[in-house]
Order: C-alpha cells, then structure tokens, then sequence
C-alpha cells in the first residue's frame, strides 16, 4: 500500500506522514529530505546550484539509504542535521529543479517504495509524478500566514513570522512555476485543509480515507 502526501511548505506533510506511518505500521518517506540531501552535498563540494550538470551528478554520486521507521542516511552515515538549515532552505528549490536530479532521485524514492512495501510518502510531486498510482493521495493545505506561524513556532522564533511567510511564498512559488514536477493538485487527491486543525485531528481524517478505501 503506497499513501502519498503532497502539499506545501508547513503544510504538515511531514508530521503527518510520520505519525500516520507510526498508526499504519508502515514506512514513512520524506522525499524533500533527498533533495536536501543534494543541496548540503553541493554546497559542500563548492557546486554552484544553478550548474544543472553539476548538481544532477551530485545526485548520482550520494547513496542515500532509508530504514522503515524513516531514518535517512547519506553514503552510510546519520544525515546532517545541516539539511534544514536556512541556506539549505534558499537553494534547495533550485537544485531539485534541475531535470537530471530529479531523475536520480525520483528513480531512488521508487526504488526505496519497492523495498519497504507499505509506505507513507511525503513531498511535492508524489501524488502527481513519483507514485501517480497510489493507493490513497492526500493534499495537505493551509494559508500561508497559518503555516508561516507554525514554522515560526517550530524554529522558536515567533517575532519572525513575517519574514518566514514571504521566504514560504517565494518557495512555494518558485517549486509551483518551474517546468519539473511543479507543486500542484491532482484531482484524485482528498483536499484536506488544515487551519484549525490539530495534528492527531489530520491523521485521524486521512486514517478516515484510508479505511473508506479499503472497505
Ligand atoms: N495540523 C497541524 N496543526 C498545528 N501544527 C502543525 C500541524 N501540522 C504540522 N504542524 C506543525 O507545523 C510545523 C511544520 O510542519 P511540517 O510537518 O514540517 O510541514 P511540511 O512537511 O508540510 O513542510 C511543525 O512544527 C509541525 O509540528
Ligand atoms: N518531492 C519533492 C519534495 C521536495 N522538493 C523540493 O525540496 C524542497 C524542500 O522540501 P521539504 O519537503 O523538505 O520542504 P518543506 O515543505 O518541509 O518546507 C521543496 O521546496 C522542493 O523544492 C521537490 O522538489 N520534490
């Protein structure tokens, strides 16, 4: 069984596919963290993230690894934490643009489904491009003031909620404008809009959908 969630940034992808995972007793994916991955990896090889090439084989060259209970590892060792941080968050839209990256990882996240078997995949694109047949596709959603308040919170910086709204905007634009698997709906998926919602309240209503599909 494949579940996959699409959405924007502080949507709550990744809480919810991981608790959602936790309940299902299946895997949890969280494909953005790939792309994060490439991201440090460029900019610790002095890659520029617009060099396309560059970038795609950096791609190539990582062994990202994933156990069931989500745990990513990068060429065998514990993921840098590095990959959430601000500059990673400037670029990464960048560098996953790039076609060939996308094909290296898309080809990856595939390839880590059929490993793990029931699997709970996260991130743009997985609904539309990465497992266009899955079992159940949920969007996540919520405005952009309620998710820029959220990140605030998780990063401890409520005084900066402003400016973590317009840096969401210009990702949320740049990941929808661009040519490769830009962010968008899939008319298959359950809209499930989060304002005022609790994180146990979302994974209560997509267990809700995964139990209508079922029966
Ligand atoms: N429904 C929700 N209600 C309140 N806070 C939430 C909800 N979903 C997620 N959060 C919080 O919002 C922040 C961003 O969530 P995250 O899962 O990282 O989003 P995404 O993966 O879509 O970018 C986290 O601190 C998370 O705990
Ligand atoms: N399936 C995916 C997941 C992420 N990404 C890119 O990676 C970035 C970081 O993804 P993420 O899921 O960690 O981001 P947040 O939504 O958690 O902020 C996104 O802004 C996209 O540019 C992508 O292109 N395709």
């Amino acid at each position: 069984m494949i579940i996959a969630i699409d959405g924007p940034a502080g949507a709550g992808k990744s809480t919810v596919a991981r608790r959602l995972a936790e309940r299902l007793g299946a895997a949890f994916l969280d494909t953005g963290a790939m792309y994060r991955a490439v991201t440090l990896a460029c900019f610790q090889r002095g890659i520029d993230p617009s060099d396309a090439q560059a970038c795609a084989a950096t791609a190539r060259s990582l062994e990202i690894g994933f156990e069931s209970d989500g745990t990513m590892t990068v060429d065998g060792a514990p993921t840098d934490p590095a990959i959430r941080s601000e500059d990673v968050n400037l670029r990464v839209s960048e560098v996953s643009a790039h076609a060939g990256v996308r094909e290296t990882i898309v080809a990856q996240q595939r390839a880590v489904a059929e490993r793990l078997g029931d699997v709970v995949a996260e991130g743009r694109d997985t609904t539309t491009v990465v497992f266009p047949q899955a079992d159940l596709k949920v969007y996540l959603d919520a405005s952009p003031a309620e998710r820029a308040r959220r990140r605030a919170a998780e990063v401890g910086r409520p005084d900066k909620v402003e400016r973590i709204e317009a840096a969401l905007r210009a990702r949320d634009a740049h990941d929808s404008g661009r040519a490769h698997s830009p962010l968008r709906y899939d008319p298959q998926a359950a809209l499930v809009l989060t304002d005022g919602l609790g994180v146990d309240a979302v994974v209560d209503r997509i267990l809700a959908l995964v139990e209508e599909r079922r029966s």
